[in-house]
């Protein structure tokens, strides 16, 4: 006997396959076939709008060959990347097209890399207006970054500068005895025995723990600690993170988040308390704590009473301090540990003007030109931040590398990203010389680089505030370990390479011998 119910059951499997065997087989391939070319259409569509676009405004520059709409390169930044070889990348396509101003069409996007001083001038200071980092650089870096001067541009970046500017007199960057505690912790944990040491590791330690100390008035004391700390790892996992961001472009949505949010709480609960606590004094003994002993924190809270600008502010600072000095050293001694002449020549310049241990003053500091020299080799070879991106906020151009002449200007529509590499252009033979890849401090004495050649700190109106500071750090550092040490001995086991997150640090670390000076 069948029931009713049981015949209705039927007719509803059947109806359910039918309907999902149409929907498989069907409907889901044709709405998907519908959108891939509506996709493709608002994509030619779009292009040919920019293209129009950007002839009413000047020139190409060398197109970036390219297949699945340009994809395929993608997929190249990335591979090299992971393979740690970025700089060698960017020049190889340079050298194939021929020019160093090249532009890629992605999906609907054109995005433009170059190396040539004209264009980063252009960028950076003689058209500053028409580029800032532009809404999706501060969209994607917010929660680490919120509004701070690193992630903003316009009237909130000015702001962030006056607020900060203040902070880096000359007064300020001429107090020196901030570095004396963690230098001479970090001399402390160097081997006597002619044991291999890591230094980078240490320098890594050494500038947070003076960052720290500097910004918060109370320093972490890594160099005092074994093994790695929580906020140390969250903050350099969110920087990974932060930078594979910016080289995936718009297809950053498809990038798994992994323990991001996770690492964002341990950075504000690293920081927040330090903010809290600030708060909780009262203008007038704030005051007194600025005036008596300094920190960031206490000075900038003097200007503001928003915690969050406050957050904004020590994170933006401690991102853009600490990791450029601790790995222009880290470089310095990876270089110097190959050149023991120019170790003898640094160290006598030191010991005639500081002599064998006085803590050096800022006139000391300044007045050796071989400590100078060597500071800049180092920073020409590695500048900071290697790589960098600003946006076009309107529609403007490039002065040059547009046309068959290569030499017109090229026209870029507003929301044209442009990326530009410092290290690759300060590596260019045809403007340092067939030696452009050696480390040669000899090269300045004599010599300094046409403008916009070099740019480690950047230039124009944002130019690094830090500058002065960075160089006082390194130097005091670079002064006391020589006074400490008298010979440099190289040690790596492993291939160097360089290891560009926001920053470009030597990824093999810097295994050296450092000897003790007899007394
Ligand atoms: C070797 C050391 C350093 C190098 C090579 C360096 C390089 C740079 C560069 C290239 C920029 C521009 C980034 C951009 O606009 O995209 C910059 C910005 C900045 N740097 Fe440095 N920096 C160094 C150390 C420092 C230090 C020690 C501090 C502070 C303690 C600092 C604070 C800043 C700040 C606040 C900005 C943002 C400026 C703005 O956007 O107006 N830097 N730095």
């Amino acid at each position: 006997m069948q029931y009713p119910g049981t015949n209705l059951q039927q007719v509803f499997n059947e109806l359910s396959i039918t309907m999902i065997t149409d929907l498989l087989f069907n409907k889901i391939p044709t709405l998907l076939a519908a959108s891939l070319l509506g996709g493709c259409l608002m994509i030619f569509i779009y292009k040919l709008t920019w293209k129009q676009q950007i002839s009413r405004l000047g020139k190409r520059s060398a197109l970036i060959p390219a297949s699945f709409m340009g994809l395929s390169e993608v997929y190249c930044v990335l591979k090299y990347a992971k393979m740690n070889k970025n700089r060698e990348f960017w020049a190889m396509r340079f050298t194939e097209l021929q020019n160093y101003t090249m532009e890629l069409e992605m999906l609907w996007k054109r995005i433009i890399f170059t190396s040539e001083p004209e264009n980063i001038k252009a960028v950076l200071a003689t058209q500053f207006n028409d580029f800032g980092k532009g809404e999706v650089f501060h969209d994607s870096w917010h929660e680490f970054l919120g509004d701070s001067i690193f992630s903003t541009d316009g009237e909130l970046w000015k702001g962030s500068r006056a607020l900060i500017r203040p902070q880096f007199i000359k007064d300020r960057v001429s107090d020196l005895h901030i570095f004396e505690n963690h230098v001479q912790h970090m001399i402390s944990l160097i081997p006597r025995n002619g044991e291999t040491v890591d230094i980078a590791e240490l320098f890594f330690r050494f500038t947070l723990d003076s960052a720290t100390d500097f910004l918060l008035g109370e320093s972490v004391n890594s160099l005092g600690t074994t093994g790695e700390m929580k906020f140390v790892k969250a903050f350099a996992q969110i920087q990974q993170y932060q930078n594979d961001v910016t080289r995936l472009g718009p297809l950053r949505v498809f990038m798994p988040k992994g323990n991001f949010k996770e690492n964002i709480k341990i950075l504000n609960s690293f920081v927040e308390p330090f903010v809290k606590k600030t708060l909780q004094l009262k203008p007038e003994e704030l005051l007194e704590k600025t005036e008596t002993n300094y920190n960031f924190l206490h000075a900038l809270a003097g200007f503001t009473r928003d915690p969050k600008v406050l957050r904004d502010q020590l994170v933006a600072v401690l991102l853009a301090g600490r990791d450029t000095t601790a790995g222009t050293l880290s470089w310095c001694f990876y270089e110097l540990a190959k050149r023991p002449e120019c170790v003898e020549i640094l160290r006598q310049e030191i010991l005639d003007t500081v002599g064998p241990d006085a803590a050096p003053t800022y006139a000391h500091l300044k007045g050796m030109k071989y400590l100078q020299h060597v500071m800049d080799e180092t920073l020409r070879l590695y500048p900071a931040v290697p790589f960098n991106i600003r946006v076009a906020l309107k529609d403007t151009v490039l002065p040059t590398g547009g046309g068959a002449t290569k030499l017109e200007p090229v026209g870029v529509p507003a929301g044209t990203p442009i990326a530009y590499s410092a290290l690759v252009m300060q590596r260019r033979k045809d403007i340092f010389g067939p030696d452009a890849d050696e480390f040669r401090p000899e090269r300045w004495r004599n010599w300094s680089p046409k403008p916009w050649t070099f740019i480690p700190f950047n230039g124009g109106p944002r130019i690094c505030i830090g500058q002065q500071f960075a160089y006082a750090e390194m130097a005091y550092t670079i002064v006391r370990l020589f006074q400490t040490f008298d010979g440099v001995q190289d040690r790596m086991v492993v291939p160097q390479f360089e290891r560009c997150e926001t920053t470009i640090s030597p990824g093999a670390g810097v295994k050296i011998a450092l000897r003790p000076v007899k007394n």
